[in-house]
């Protein structure tokens, strides 16, 4: 009888292996046989441990059998085949399992858990990695991205396990030509640099800003289907002038004050010079470098490479996507944006970027002439640390100088040099309030208070600073505070407010993230060499009339992260386009300029979409180098 109840069990899991086996080999049966890459054998060049530890073609347990003798792998696997489906399936488990036992909230103290998890993932499988992350994007962005890749670059002397990405120091001055050639990628097509000046809000912070990089790479793939073979994270340590870090044991980079001046410009120029000299069509995104070089090397490079800086442009579009919603909001139509009162906290790279793309575009709104761009400057007041920016200022910053508020129309205001941000809310009214100042609370409940004063019907408070700690207000005080029909939007992720009275609060997310992977992958596809201001606008006007009326009229003027892949097609297809008009479009491989030209705006999206990278594995066959 215990025999045959062995037998039982054992034939149980025979047949159970069985099936394994035969849906594995139905899956693989089941494929048609189409001509698309992914489809066509990869050739290798490695075998045995080396593949197993090479995330581009490591399958885990996925390898199958007779794979497993073609690459002298067998023996160095669990002996169970698993499909993809069951591998994806087995690490949402695990990472579930931690979930369960502490249901989190808000300051959720399993995110580094979580981060490490996939982070182990990511270097043991990028192809399951990339599967389980698009599948999950809602849940799992806010681990890889903002706001925990903020925590991860603090705690990343920590956290650091295997290297990804390249750094280049000032020690390595005079040798970046020669090791840029020490990344495996004959191709590159999108590299994300930061010096680590800026981190967020958090500051300056150094080497371990590199997080950051790859926080925005893991976007570039998940949401523009960049292959991942061909993205490159770059660190360029010039030192650091947090004196923390600079007394830290632990801390990962140069121990020295930052380069300034002409020394810190022959880094950054010979870095610029290397990666273009060995990838000549690679885009560089600049992200998280402090204002006073954003801008310049902005000025340097955007006319010769194919560059742009994320902080400035990318949040300059999703801001103005989020200004025209909010008057779209209000019942009003778009052309109304002119008369729209703005309060911006913040004249940073953030900030100042915001400030002249929505100056730019009432601009055009009002004739685009030289009145139009001078009667817009009115609509703006513009708070930093030292309080409203008067022509009175000394030693005004020059990109904030155009947005000076004049002397007389501040004392017929009531306003002064230097008044507080409450003081000019409640002397203004204004329709908008939008903080890009990356202090915590600076919206407090005087604020608030005052912009219920506004002169809106739906007033729009944009607390768009990160991460989560430095938003200028949480959505509970503003609902509470100034009303249930505002207009809310945060650079960080926040959980809609329960309003208590059978409403929601929407939380809009205004992250720079809903542009720039469309922005990289537009100018990727269409060739051009630079990125010009006409394909960024483009992207914003995309963003801007993604959302229907009706979701306007609810508050949701951003689209939910959810979608984010299809709404970065979109912007990289108005950016193609936009790039063909312009005749800068050179094309993209076997698309070249004029077959680019002959296309019409379904088939543009639908060239956008046949040339985003999808997690798939492909059959490996290996060949003798
Ligand atoms: N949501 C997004 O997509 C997005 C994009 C880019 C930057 N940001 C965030 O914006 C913030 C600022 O970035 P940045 O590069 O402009 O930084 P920055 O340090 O260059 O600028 C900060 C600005 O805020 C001002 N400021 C400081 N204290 C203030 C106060 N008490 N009141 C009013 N203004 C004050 C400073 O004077 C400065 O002008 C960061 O937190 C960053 O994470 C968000
Ligand atoms: O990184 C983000 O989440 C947005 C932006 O680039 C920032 O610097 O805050
Ligand atoms: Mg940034």
């Amino acid at each position: 009888m215990a025999n045959f109840s062995r037998q039982m069990r054992l034939s149980s899991t025979l047949l159970r292996l069985l099936q394994q086996r035969v849906t594995a080999v139905n899956s693989t049966s089941s494929r048609k046989f189409t001509t698309t890459e992914g489809h066509r054998p990869t050739i290798v060049h490695k075998r045995s441990h080396d593949i197993l530890h090479d995330p581009w073609f490591n399958k885990g347990t996925a390898f199958s059998f007779t794979e497993r003798d073609r690459l002298h792998i067998r023996g160095l696997l669990p002996p169970n085949v698993m499909s993809f489906e069951q591998q994806t399936a087995r690490f949402m488990a695990d990472l579930k399992r931690l979930e369960v036992q502490a249901r989190d909230g808000p300051s959720d103290p399993y995110v580094l858990a979580k981060w490490r998890i996939l982070n182990r993932l990511h270097d043991r499988n990028e192809t399951l990695y990339y599967k389980v992350l698009i599948e999950n994007i809602e849940e799992y962005a806010p681990i890889v991205y903002t706001p925990t890749v903020g925590l991860v670059c603090q705690k990343y002397s920590g956290l650091f396990r295997r290297p990804r990405g390249m750094y280049f120091s000032a020690a390595d001055r005079g040798e970046m030509m020669s090791m840029v050639y020490n990344w495996p990628a004959d191709q590159v097509d999108m590299i994300v640099v930061t010096d680590g000046s800026r981190i967020l809000g958090l500051g300056d912070l150094g080497v371990q800003g590199i997080g950051i990089a790859i926080g925005k790479l893991d976007l570039y793939v998940a949401a523009a289907g960049i292959n991942p073979q061909r993205v490159l994270p770059v660190m360029i340590d010039v030192g650091t002038d947090n004196e923390k870090l600079l007394k830290d044991p632990l801390y990962l980079g140069l121990q020295e004050h930052r380069l300034d001046g002409e020394e810190y410009l022959e880094v950054i120029d010979e870095f610029m010079e290397a990666v273009y000299t060995r990838w000549p069509h690679v885009i560089v995104q600049f992200e998280d470098f402090q204002s006073k070089w954003a801008f310049k090397l902005l000025q340097r490079y955007r006319n010769n490479y194919r560059m742009f800086n994320d902080d400035v442009q990318g949040t300059a579009g999703v801001a103005l996507a989020g200004l025209l919603g909010a008057v779209r909001a209000q019942g009003r139509p778009m052309i109304d944006f002119p008369k729209m009162k703005i309060v911006v906290a913040g004249a940073g790279s953030a900030g100042i970027g915001v400030l002249n793309a929505a100056r730019k575009t009432m601009a055009r709104m009002l004739g685009n002439t030289e009145i139009a761009f001078e009667s817009a400057r009115s609509q703006f007041w513009v708070v930093d640390a030292k309080g409203l920016i008067t022509e009175a200022r000394e030693n005004i910053d020059p990109d904030a100088r155009p947005f000076a508020r004049k002397i007389k129309e501040t004392e017929r205001q009531r306003l002064r040099e230097g008044a507080t941000l409450a003081e000019v809310v409640h002397q203004v009214k204004p329709d908008v309030l939008l903080g890009l100042s990356a202090v915590g609370g600076l919206f407090s409940k005087e604020v608030l208070e005052a912009l219920r004063h506004s002169t809106s019907t739906r007033p729009a408070i944009f607390p768009m600073s990160n991460p989560t700690r430095n938003a200028e207000c949480t959505p509970e005080e503003a609902f509470s505070i100034v009303g249930d029909n505002i207009i809310f939007a945060s650079g960080s992720p926040f959980k809609d407010v329960d309003l208590g009275n059978g409403h929601v609060g929407h939380c809009n997310q205004a992250n720079n993230m809903f542009l720039f992977p469309g922005i990289g992958l537009g100018t990727l596809l269409s060739g051009s060499r630079i990125v010009s201001d006409g394909m960024l606008q483009a992207a914003a006007e995309c963003l801007a009339a993604y959302m229907t009326e009706e979701d306007i009229l609810k508050g949701v003027i951003y689209p939910s992260i959810s979608r984010i892949r299809d709404i970065t097609k979109e912007v990289a297809a108005a950016v193609v386009k936009e790039a063909i008009e312009e005749d800068l479009a050179e094309g993209y491989r076997e698309m070249d300029s004029r077959e680019l030209r002959k296309l019409d705006e379904a088939q543009i999206s639908e060239f956008v979409e046949n040339n985003m990278w999808r997690p798939d594995y492909p059959t490996l066959v290996y060949k003798k180098d």
